[in-house]
């Protein structure tokens, strides 16, 4: 389900480079300071786990990751189309920001696209179940949940009043494609990929 595209911050059409692969992602993205892992869960996860589930199923690796980035509290945000605020959510998130903590979320359910900004480019990483992905305090980004929209994920943080974000009042993140959940599926099912 992952993948990294990247683009010129100038060029949203032509990607620079883009691969599904885990390893190469990763060290791609580590050049720009973003972690990025694959993890397991400890036990399956059934679809449409409550959050209770969600936190039981990823005990371990949630355990380690607030230990060694001194994580103060961990929650799970659950989006899909049903949901009345759905719209109101992805366009919170479409806008570039920063935060002033490590943004940390991993995807257990569904996918979503992070669009990270860089000094020239921009990277965009569609993340699936599995998919850990920390982009660091101060970095400009954005989120794209798609429409329509379906993720659980479980977001880490060090600040005790959670997400709280700035905008940068760069408008670049509508110049580029917004995410298609449907065609992600569809071109993975042609790549005989799970
Ligand atoms: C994937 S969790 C929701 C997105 C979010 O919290 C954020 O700040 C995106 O940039
Ligand atoms: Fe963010
Ligand atoms: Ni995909």
């Amino acid at each position: 389900m992952s993948h990294l595209t990247v683009f010129l911050e100038h060029d949203a059409q032509r990607p620079e480079l883009t691969t599904s692969d885990p390893a190469l992602a990763a060290a791609h993205l580590a050049h720009v300071g973003v972690l990025f892992e694959r993890l397991q869960p400890d036990r399956p996860l059934s679809p449409g786990a409550d959050a209770e589930a969600v936190l039981a199923a990823y005990a371990a690796p949630v355990a380690r990751l607030r230990e060694a980035r001194r994580f103060a509290s961990v929650d799970v945000i659950r989006v899909t189309p049903e949901m009345p605020e759905a719209a109101a959510l992805r366009g919170k998130f479409l806008e570039e920001h920063t935060h002033d903590e490590d943004e940390a979320r991993l995807f257990v359910e569904g996918a979503g696209a992070f669009f990270i900004h860089t000094a020239d480019r921009v990277i965009r990483v569609v993340c699936g179940a599995g998919d850990l992905l920390s982009v660091p305090a101060g970095a400009p980004h954005w989120f794209d949940m798609g429409i329509p929209p379906r993720f659980t994920a479980i977001r880490f943080f060090t600040r005790p009043d959670g997400w709280v974000a700035q905008p940068t009042g760069n408008p670049i993140a509508a110049r580029f494609p917004q995410f298609a959940p449907k065609s992600c599926a569809a071109s993975q099912a042609e790549a005989g990929l799970p």
